[in-house]
C-alpha cells in the first residue's frame, strides 16, 4: 500500500533521535506516515525531520501551536520549509490565529495539510469544566471544527467518536485526523475518548494516529500489519 493510500499515522514518541530512528527502520514507508511530536522534536530538533524524510517517510509535525497569530504563522512556515506533510495548530487559538497560518501557507504556495487540534482525545466533560468551559467534548469539537473549516483549515484533530458528525457537516474531504485509536489487542493508557482502528474508519477518520499500541509491540512491523488487518 503506498503511502498516500494508507491511513495510518504511527506517533514517534521518543526522547531521543537514536530511538526514534531504530523505530522508524523498523517500519515501511509505503504503508504508514510518521508524527513527530513535542518530546522528540524539542529534543532533536530539525534533524529529525531531515533524516525520517531521508528515509521516505511524509512527516507529521504535531507541536500544536497556539499562539498570537504571527508567531503561529511563521511557526507553520518555517515547518513547511522544512517539507513536513502536515503541521497542526490549536483551534482554540482563535479564528484570526488560524487566518494567518493559513494565510501564510497560502502566500508561499506550500501545500502543506494545516489541520487544527480540537479537543484533545485525553480530556472528558469534567476536564472541560474544570478548565470553565460548560460543554460536551462533542459540542466543542463542532464548535471549533466549525471555526477550522470557515477559516479554510484543510481539517482537524479529534476522537474518532466525533469524526461522522464532522464527515455529515463538511464532508469526506475535510480530513479527520484521530488519535486514541486502539487495536483490540491494545491498552487504553491515558486515552479517554477511544475506538478500535475499523470503527473509525467506519466513523468518518481520514487518518488513524497511533502511537503505544504499535511504538511498544515487541515487533512493531507485526503490529502495524495486524491493525491493517484489523481495517
Ligand atoms: O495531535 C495529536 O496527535 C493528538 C491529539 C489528541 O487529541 N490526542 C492525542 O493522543 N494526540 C497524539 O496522538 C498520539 C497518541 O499516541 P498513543 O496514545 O500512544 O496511541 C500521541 O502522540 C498524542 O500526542
Amino acid at each position: 500500500m503506498p503511502s498516500q493510500t494508507s491511513p495510518l499515522i504511527i506517533a514517534l514518541d521518543y526522547s531521543s533521535l537514536d530511538a526514534a530512528l531504530c523505530m522508524a527502520d523498523q517500519l515501511d514507508p509505503a504503508r504508514c506516515r510518521l508524527k513527530v511530536g513535542k518530546e522528540l522534536f524539542t529534543r532533536s530538533g530539525p534533524a529529525v525531520l531531515e533524516a525520517l524524510h531521508g528515509r521516505g517517510f511524509e512527516v507529521f509535525l504535531d507541536l500544536k501551536f497556539h499562539d498570537i497569530p504571527n508567531t503561529v504563522a511563521g511557526a507553520v512556515q518555517a515547518a513547511a520549509e522544512q517539507g513536513v506533510w502536515m503541521v497542526n495548530v490549536h483551534a482554540s487559538g482563535g479564528r484570526r490565529m488560524m487566518l494567518a497560518a493559513r494565510e501564510r501557507l497560502d502566500a508561499q504556495r506550500f501545500k502543506t495539510q494545516l489541520i487544527a487540534v480540537t479537543v484533545l482525545t485525553s480530556l472528558e466533560r469534567q476536564d472541560l469544566a474544570e478548565v470553565g468551559l460548560d460543554t460536551t467534548p462533542e459540542s466543542q469539537v463542532e464548535r471549533l471544527a466549525q471555526l477550522a473549516q470557515q477559516t479554510g483549515l484543510d481539517g482537524v484533530v479529534c476522537s474518532a467518536q466525533e469524526a461522522s458528525r464532522l464527515e455529515d457537516l463538511y464532508g469526506k474531504a475535510f480530513l479527520k485526523v484521530t488519535p486514541g485509536i486502539r487495536p483490540s489487542f491494545a491498552r487504553q493508557a491515558d486515552q479517554r475518548r477511544i475506538l478500535t482502528p475499523a470503527q473509525a474508519l467506519a466513523a468518518g477518520s481520514t487518518h488513524l494516529v497511533i502511537g503505544r499500541p504499535v511504538t511498544e509491540a515487541t515487533d512493531p512491523m507485526a503490529a502495524l500489519e495486524a491493525i491493517e488487518r484489523e481495517l
